[in-house]
């Protein structure tokens, strides 16, 4: 996939990164702009996880894509950085509102400027509004958008999601909508602004229990009951049960089928019942079938009744599934100083492709020289502007002449 398309990107955290990376993973040519200090990603990896210094969370989301460190609060960094968009077709952000207009790039200048740029903005809780001031990260909104609430409950309290969702959700509708704008200015020449944010992400995410909930919002206890089914709104079994060695999941199946592949009279007894209204009690004689028996045994029994199931997979047993490994769903990167990472490829295929891995920007500033001598700037002048610290070139990749 050759995605003819250059990105200017004032991303950071994770949000704004993850778009870019599904459009430099199909091609475009993404400018990641960031502070001479290297933007937050560099410096801070939950889990301690880092590799020869460098942050997994950086590499977790910016594949492919080209690092220009360059002070934007100062004139010249500024104007390199307006010749760059003046070159591109698409200009991404994720800082709070009112950051890229103190900084002299608002987005109004900028649509008067270049009328058919695609404009992207990935924000908290929006670019207005009542909220749209708060700082915006997954944890944050996963709690703004009912998502945690609705996960856990009862006893046990409400549970975060434990992967930063909203976040990748985020960057791909806000990808989606880029390409939406492009496709529309190939056919109209006019730009678009695309606005997505964390909290309308963290909503969308939630659809279909959204729906569900308003078209019968009567059910007050649906957060706080002690739930043994997984989902509020489904019917039992339907939900993550004990085994006598780890956990699976049942989906929505016939209890029928259930009863005859777990030969089970107690759930025969059951068959009729209201498996909504009554759901814990079914799922308490699901879970009573279930815990002293082993997934070997029990799947293949399961899969002959075509009972929709699977084991709960840690993130070790993820990696030697079979079918991940046939979908190639990872790949190990050579980091600098010999260590590997193990990247999520992207999701995608095209023509039964995977996009390949081009580049990672190990370090803030490592392709500076090259981007700017690509407008044009030599050599001589661009360590003139890293001397008086406008722009950071460390291990920059064009060879000195
Ligand atoms: C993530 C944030 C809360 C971080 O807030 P802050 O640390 O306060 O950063 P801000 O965005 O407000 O502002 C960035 C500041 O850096 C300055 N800045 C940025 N780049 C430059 C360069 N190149 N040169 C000079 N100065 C720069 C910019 O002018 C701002 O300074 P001043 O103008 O002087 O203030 C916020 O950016 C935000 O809400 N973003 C939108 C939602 C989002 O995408 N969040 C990340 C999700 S990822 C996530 O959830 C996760 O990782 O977990």
């Amino acid at each position: 996939m050759q995605l003819k398309m250059k990105v200017v990107s004032f991303c950071h955290y994770l949000q704004g990164p993850a778009c870019t990376q599904y459009l430099a993973d199909m091609g475009a040519e993404v400018v990641k702009i960031e502070p001479l200090a290297g933007a937050f990603e560099r410096h801070w990896s939950g889990g301690n996880s880092w590799i020869n210094g460098v942050s997994a969370f950086l590499m977790s989301a910016n594949r492919n894509t080209e690092s220009l460190a360059i002070d934007l609060k100062q004139p010249e960094g500024r104007d390199l950085v307006l010749r760059l968009i003046d070159e591109a077709d698409v200009v991404i952000e994720n800082f709070r509102p009112g950051v890229l207009d103190r900084l002299g790039l608002g987005f109004d200048m900028l649509r008067e400027r270049k009328p058919a740029l695609v404009l992207a903005s990935a924000s908290g809780l929006g670019r207005t509004g009542p909220a749209a001031s708060r700082p915006g990260q997954d944890l944050l909104m996963q709690a703004r958008s009912g998502l945690i609430a609705a996960t856990g409950g009862g006893t046990q309290g409400p549970a975060a999601v434990g992967a930063a969702v909203i976040d990748q959700h985020g960057g791909a509708l806000l990808a989606m909508g880029i390409l939406g704008a492009c496709v529309r200015r190939l056919q109209t020449g006019e730009g678009t602004l695309v606005e997505s944010s964390l909290f309308a992400a963290g909503i969308d995410l939630q659809t279909e229990a959204l729906t569900k909930y308003y078209a019968v919002k009567q059910r007050p206890d649906v957060f706080t009951r002690d739930r043994h089914v997984g989902s509020w709104y489904h019917d039992a079994p339907y939900g993550v049960y004990p085994l006598a060695e780890g956990h699976l999941v049942l989906s929505m199946n016939d209890p029928a089928k259930l009863a005859a592949a777990l030969d089970s009279d107690a759930l025969r007894a059951l068959q009729q019942i209201d498996r909504y209204a009554e759901r814990d009690r079914y799922a308490q004689a699901v879970a009573a079938e279930l815990r002293t028996r082993r997934f070997e045994d029990v799947s293949p029994v399961f899969d002959a009744h075509a009972i929709w199931h699977e084991r709960v997979r840690s993130y070790d047993d993820l990696l030697e599934d079979p079918q991940a490994r046939h979908n190639e769903a990872f790949r190990e990167i050579d980091v600098p100083g010999g260590g590997t990472a193990l990247l999520v490829n992207h999701p995608l295929r095209y023509d039964g492709e995977l996009p390949g891995y081009r580049r990672m920007p190990f370090h803030a500033g490592q392709d500076s020289l090259a981007i700017l001598q690509r407008l044009g700037l030599s050599e001589a002048e661009c360590r003139a502007l890293a001397d008086a610290k406008v722009i950071g070139m460390p291990g920059a990749t064009a060879p000195r002449s």
